[in-house]
């Protein structure tokens, strides 16, 4: 009867209707009462079937901890106590019909076959480990049946932790598979769930007993395709494992997405494997890595593409059109008066700005572009495709169009411009940088042409650049190693010429350039803040060379101190100056600020703040190039201002039935009007000191009483006066 059930179906201990052992959990569920209920049959039918199960329920009841299983001449499992459940995975009804070889763990698999073929009367003693894990330890007994020619008893016992090493490891890893906040998940070889840990149902909702005996199908979300599978089962077949994420779906239906490292548990690939999968739910890590890449790659005030984003996509594009011979379009934006605004009304209106600005730039190109801000107030559109030179402009004109409404802000209208700056690839450059860099320059030559106005890139604005870049290094390196130095032009009384004072002007000694006039470096050091510790820097010096003369016993003087926009609305202004004099002993009255007409005539708040607070401090203030401006009368009056300093454009023509003279006329006695004092600058010839005198200007300076010299000159001439009052 060897091999043939009772009924008359063949059972191959090891080649057990393995075909048939599906994935499907219910399938299998039914094989196994299939067999059972064969089995039973077989029992009733059988003239000793009461005694056989009246004798195996008496060695079956009471035996908690030894397992009894008892399997025919084949090894296939009759009947098996209550206590094998922990030992071999699964409760005794479902292994009744189950060759006991598979429910032991692959290397002891022959143990167990060669067992069943070789057992003789004699008990034997046994130790394997079963399918889930567990050390098992006994002894195998052979009873003669009469019907089945022999049956085989095996009594098993969990094997004792002090069996050694094995035992202790196995406590650990059991530990561990209860405690891991990983699911552990371990199935046979055909995929049928053998055990689940306490995670695994954390994870999925499901206990262990919804999902024994079932594969881990019941866990499909149906977002993978079959090829998904397959190089899973080609990895694992190959490598012996296979890692990566899979979207699963959990008892309560979510769907969710796990990490998923499979293991191939068989040592030797010619058997059939086991696997132990073991995985975590990383949508949380997935919330987290897209908020890091929103955070990495967005503008958090805007939400536009950042730079980082922009450069991506500039170079994504660029590579699609190198590929296809196109071209692509970058418009380089800077918004104007911007930074009067954020300096003035504080940077929770600038952000305001920027936000309602990249809306509106957002609208004004299309879905295909993309619109990115760099930063500040830069903002980027990249069109591809876009080429021909009306096209780009029409865009511009829509971007700097957006912003002929204002922006209605805490009840306020706030007007910005735009300066757009284009550069084309492949025409102006062939990489992201060079087309950045291309945009960024022509961005200047439109804001330097007043703003509001769209540029191409073209080669002069390169060299332009260039050597703008080369005068921003010097500078840097000019402050560091003292390239800079002060020259003094004397100012005089108109009456009788008496030095009244002096103005500090900048020279850079620039190696292998010679002196560099300012005119030529202070506009690009205010551009780039490095105004900020250079006209500290001339403060310092202006001072000190005053402490110097007074140390030197000369008469006390007025020091006249060009201050650039940028610096006076540095809200540490007012604390730097202060430092300043109390460095160098100055006293306040000595010192005068010279700002421009234009300065004052913008909307600045600090700026003015600083002045008041300069002013009471005893500081003066004198307005330069004043007449170019076109102040009104009213403005100047509210303006905290001591002196005016006539334009040397007026002075230069100055004739009595000119404009000029007019003009120059109309200035003095305006600020008599206002009780201001006022100086004339660039006072050439005598001719025109005449005619200004005549006409009250209280002071003059000029080349006709001094060019700007260094400090020895205006010591000399201090000593004249000096003297002078001496005599
Ligand atoms: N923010 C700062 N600006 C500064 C500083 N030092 C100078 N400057 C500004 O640079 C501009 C050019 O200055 P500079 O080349 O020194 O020219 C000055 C005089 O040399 C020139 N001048 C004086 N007298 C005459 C004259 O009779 N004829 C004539 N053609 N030029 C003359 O005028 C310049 C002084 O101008 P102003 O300041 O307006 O009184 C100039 O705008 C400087 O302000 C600095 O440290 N910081």
């Amino acid at each position: 009867m060897d091999g043939e059930f009772v009924t008359g179906d063949v059972v191959d201990p090891h080649g057990w209707q393995l075909d048939r052992y599906a994935e499907d959990f219910g399938t299998l569920f039914a094989e196994y009462h299939d067999i059972k209920e064969q089995f039973d049959r077989a029992l009733k039918e059988s003239p000793r079937a009461g005694e056989i199960q009246r004798g195996l329920a008496t060695m079956l009841s009471g035996m908690a901890d030894v397992g009894v299983v008892v399997t025919d001449g084949n090894g296939t499992i009759l009947e098996a106590s209550p206590a094998t459940t922990e030992m071999l995975g699964h409760e005794p009804r479902l292994v009744h019909g189950c060759p006991l070889a598979l429910l032991i763990a692959e290397a002891d698999r022959k143990t167990i076959a060669d067992l069943v073929l070789t057992l003789g009367r004699e008990a034997t003693d046994v130790r394997v480990t079963s399918i889930v894990g567990k050390a098992l330890s006994g002894r195998v007994l052979r009873v003669p049946d009469p019907e089945q020619g022999y049956r085989i008893t095996w009594l098993l016992r969990m094997a004792e932790a002090a069996a050694g090493d094995i035992g202790q490891r196995g406590a650990l890893f059991s530990q561990l598979y209860a405690r891991s906040t990983n699911g552990i998940l371990v199935t046979d070889a055909w995929g049928t769930i053998l055990s689940a840990n306490p995670a695994f149902t954390k994870i999925t909702g499901y206990t262990e007993a919804e999902v024994l005996g079932k594969t881990p199908r019941l866990l499909s979300s149906g977002r993978h395709d079959r090829e998904f599978f397959d190089r899973m089962w080609q990895s694992l077949a190959e490598n012996g494992e296979w890692q990566g994420e899979i979207w699963n779906r959990r008892k309560n239906g979510e769907i969710y997405l796990e990490w998923l490292h499979i293991i191939a548990t068989s040592v030797d690939r010619s058997g059939p494997v086991d696997y132990i999968a073991m995985f975590y739910d990383v949508g949380h890590f997935h919330a987290d890595r897209d908020r890091i890449y929103e955070l990495a790659n967005h503008d958090s005030l805007t939400g536009l593409p950042n730079r980082a984003l922009c450069k991506d996509r500039l170079q994504q594009v660029i590579a699609q059109a190198r590929r296809v011979g196109g071209s692509v379009g970058l418009l380089f934006i800077d918004l104007d008066r911007f930074k009067e605004i954020n300096d003035t009304l504080g940077h929770a209106v600038g952000d305001q700005v920027l936000m309602d600005f990249s809306w509106r730039l957002v609208h004004a190109v299309r879905d295909t572009d993309t619109a990115a801000r760099l930063g500040g107030d830069e903002f980027v559109v990249i069109a591809p495709g876009l080429a021909n030179e009306d096209d780009i402009r029409v865009v511009a004109q829509k971007i700097i169009d957006s912003l002929a409404v204002p922006f209605v802000i805490d009840g306020r209208d706030l007007y910005v411009g735009a300066s757009v700056g284009v550069a084309v690839y492949p025409t102006h450059g062939d990489s992201a940088d060079e087309l950045l860099r291309q945009a960024d320059t022509a961005m200047y030559a439109a804001k330097g042409g007043g703003g509001n106005a769209c540029h191409f890139f073209d080669d002069t604005l390169e060299r332009r650049r260039a050597q703008r870049m080369d005068i921003e290094a010097g500078l840097r390196r000019a402050l560091a190693q003292g390239q800079l130095r002060l020259v003094y032009q004397p100012q005089v009384a108109a009456g009788d010429g008496r030095l009244v004072g002096v103005e500090a002007l900048l020279r850079w000694d620039r190696p292998g350039h010679g002196v560099v006039p300012p005119d030529q470096f202070i506009p690009l050091a205010e551009a780039t803040g490095l105004i900020l510790p250079i006209g500290e820097w001339v403060l310092r010096a202006a001072c000190l060379q005053l402490a110097a003369w007074r140390d030197a016993g000369l008469p006390p003087l007025r020091m006249a101190v060009n201050v650039a926009a940028r610096q006076l609305n540095d809200v540490d202004f007012v604390s730097r100056v202060v430092a300043v004099l109390e460095e160098t002993e100055t006293p306040p009255g000595n010192l005068e600020l010279e700002i421009t007409e234009s300065q004052l005539m913008e909307k600045m708040h600090t700026g003015l703040d600083n002045l008041k607070r300069l002013r009471e401090l005893g500081v003066a203030v004198a307005v330069d190039d004043f007449g170019t401006g076109y102040s009104s009368l009213g403005r100047v009056q509210s303006l905290p201002i001591d002196r005016i300093k006539i334009d040397k454009s007026f002075v230069a023509d100055l004739n009595v039935s000119g404009d000029s003279y007019a003009i120059a006329h109309a200035i003095v006695a305006m600020a008599l009007a206002l009780r201001l004092e006022v100086i004339a600058e660039g006072v050439e010839h005598a001719e025109q000191a005449h005619l200004l005198a005549g006409i009250q200007c209280h002071e003059f300076q000029g080349y006709l009483y001094g060019e700007p010299q260094p400090p020895e000159a205006i010591a000399a001439m201090l000593q004249q006066l000096q003297k002078g009052q001496a005599s």
